[in-house]
């Protein structure tokens, strides 16, 4: 099915340089509100309410924990991890191809507001996989916590909203954003067809309230490459020290 083209390229570079470049620079964070349109949005949608219902959103559960051990209390959520190359995933595809456009039309332009004092710019030029995610609507959300707590070289987290008729006073599910350093808090409602852009490290804790009504959204993450880069080496030195030591007897503990 052709989508229709809700949003030209030249839509998308006014969109990158007059607002999402400025909001980052100066706040950290922006939201976009009718991003695909109805159709396109609505499509989104259906493909991931149709996930849902096959059951092929899991439990999700702390990246570092092992699998299938998760504490149930820090996030509800339930997700899966896609490329947009999947069947019935045409419509997130082609949202993840608008949402690659729109930030490689802001990339160039972000300067060094990497927030970790790295004197290049920030050159972004890849990104996770989608995660889909669902809360459920049984009161759960996720507790505050920072996307990139350690220089794992996420740059920029990306979530587009899904929820029609959302009301938070009614269904919870706020986003809150806690911007480092202020005073003041950032509410964010999950709305159907909303993009919210945010630097992923410490400069934005966030936290998703309770939510008492399905919740969905499809979050992407874009890596400074040479913090994803740094982050890599530094995790197959640890998984190498690792292995040797467990191939050496371990020392006495008198050892010099
Ligand atoms: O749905 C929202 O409004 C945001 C939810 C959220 O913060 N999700 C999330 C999900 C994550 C999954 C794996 C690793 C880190 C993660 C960090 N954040
Ligand atoms: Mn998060």
């Amino acid at each position: 099915m052709p989508f229709i083209d809700h949003v030209s390229d030249s839509d998308l570079q006014r969109l990158a340089l007059q607002r999402v470049v400025p909001a980052l620079l100066s706040r950290g964070f922006c939201y976009v509100d009718g991003l695909l349109g109805e159709v396109a949005g609505g499509a989104v949608l259906e493909q991931v309410r149709d996930m849902h219902r096959s059951g092929a959103l899991q439990d999700g559960r702390l990246a570092s924990s092992a699998p299938g051990v998760h504490r149930r209390n820090v996030r509800g959520d339930k997700i899966a991890w896609v490329s947009g190359a999947e069947r019935g995933c045409e419509a997130v595809n082609f949202l993840l191809n608008l949402i690659d456009k729109l930030v490689s039309m802001c990339a160039g332009r972000l300067g060094t507001g990497t927030g970790t004092g790295a004197g290049a710019g920030t050159s972004i030029r890849e990104r996770s996989k989608a995660m889909v995610a669902c809360y459920p609507g049984n009161g759960t959300g996720y507790v505050k916590h920072v996307d990139n707590h350690n220089y794992d070289g996420r740059r920029i987290t990306c979530i587009y909203y899904l929820n029609k008729d959302w009301n938070a006073k009614e269904h919870g599910g706020v986003l809150r954003i806690f911007p480092e350093g202020k005073s003041y808090v950032v509410d964010i409602q999950p709305l159907f067809d909303r993009l919210l852009l945010f630097w992923s490290d410490r400069r934005n804790p966030h936290e998703v309230q309770p939510s008492y009504a399905t919740r969905y959204a499809i979050t992407v993450w874009y890596f400074d490459s040479e913090e994803r880069a740094e982050a890599k080496r530094r995790f197959r030195d640890l998984a190498a020290s690792t292995s040797q030591q467990q191939q050496q007897p371990p020392q006495d503990s008198g050892s010099s």
